[in-house]
């Protein structure tokens, strides 16, 4: 079974647009848990562009107080700032990703050959127990890349959806990325690490991706699951993608 969890960074951004309290981060996260989401997932950037360093404890709290079953999943670069801002608030899960704060979205997962020490050193720093770490991991990162993954000591790879998510009026190159990511899914697991996914994931192309990559733990979906809200609201939407993912 396959867990949802809903990446907040849209609403954020929605309620950036003023500085004024809605939508309020935190009521839609309340929302989405109480519609059967597993997690919650927040990618701060430097910039705030979206989710700020408050969100980051608010949620934190939320989570503590009223949700203590719900996965707390933050993603983001291994800076020094936020390695800090992950041991205040102690997340179960650290997804590392190797965006510069500049790009306006994550677009590549990690060069594991290249930057297996650095990533080595910052998994031994963040490793907890109770907590995993999560690498986002292209899709054809194969058997070489998801072995050097391994290596550095991380529980998980994140494999990156977006290349697939961006095919959905090409079924050709979508069937090419399946086959990618179902590849470097199975290479992982064969040698224990958990797989998870995202990125332009949808309610459209989200069955033809549990079809094709079997075993993924959790699925993180924020940009496609806030556009289906805003025409159905977050409850209805997040009981449609957990009904999606169940098949
Ligand atoms: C790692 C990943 O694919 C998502 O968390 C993505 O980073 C979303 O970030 P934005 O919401 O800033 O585009
Ligand atoms: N880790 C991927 C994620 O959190 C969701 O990204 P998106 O659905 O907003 O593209």
């Amino acid at each position: 079974m396959t867990l949802l969890s809903v990446n907040l960074n849209a609403v954020a951004q929605l309620r950036n647009r003023r500085n004024l309290p809605w939508p309020s981060v935190t009521h839609i996260a309340r929302v989405v848990l109480d519609a059967g989401a597993s997690g919650i997932t927040i990618h701060p950037r430097p910039d705030e562009r979206h989710i700020r360093r408050s969100d980051v404890y608010d949620l934190s709290a939320l989570l503590n107080a009223e949700y203590p079953r719900a996965e707390f999943n933050i993603e983001g670069y291994p800076s020094e700032d936020f390695l800090a801002l992950i041991e205040d608030v102690r997340p179960h899960q650290v997804t590392l990703v190797p965006d510069d704060p500049a790009q306006a979205t994550s677009d590549h997962g990690w060069d594991f050959l290249g930057e297996g020490n650095f990533l080595t050193s910052v998994v031994q720093r963040l490793k907890r127990p109770g907590r995993r770490i999560s690498l986002f991991c292209d899709p054809d990162a194969g058997e070489d890349g998801v072995a050097a993954a391994h290596a550095t000591g991380a529980d998980r790879i994140e494999l990156f959806t977006g290349p697939y998510g961006a095919c959905f009026n090409d079924p050709q190159e979508a069937q090419r990325q399946l086959e990618a990511l179902s590849q470097t899914s199975v290479a992982a697991r064969a040698l224990g690490l958990g797989v998870n996914a995202g990125h332009d994931l949808t309610l459209e192309n989200l069955p033809a991706f549990q079809a094709a990559v079997s075993g993924v733990a959790e699925v993180s979906i924020g940009h496609g699951l806030t556009a289906d809200a805003l025409i159905m609201g977050f409850d209805s939407a997040t009981r449609r993608y957990i009904s999606v993912l169940a098949g």
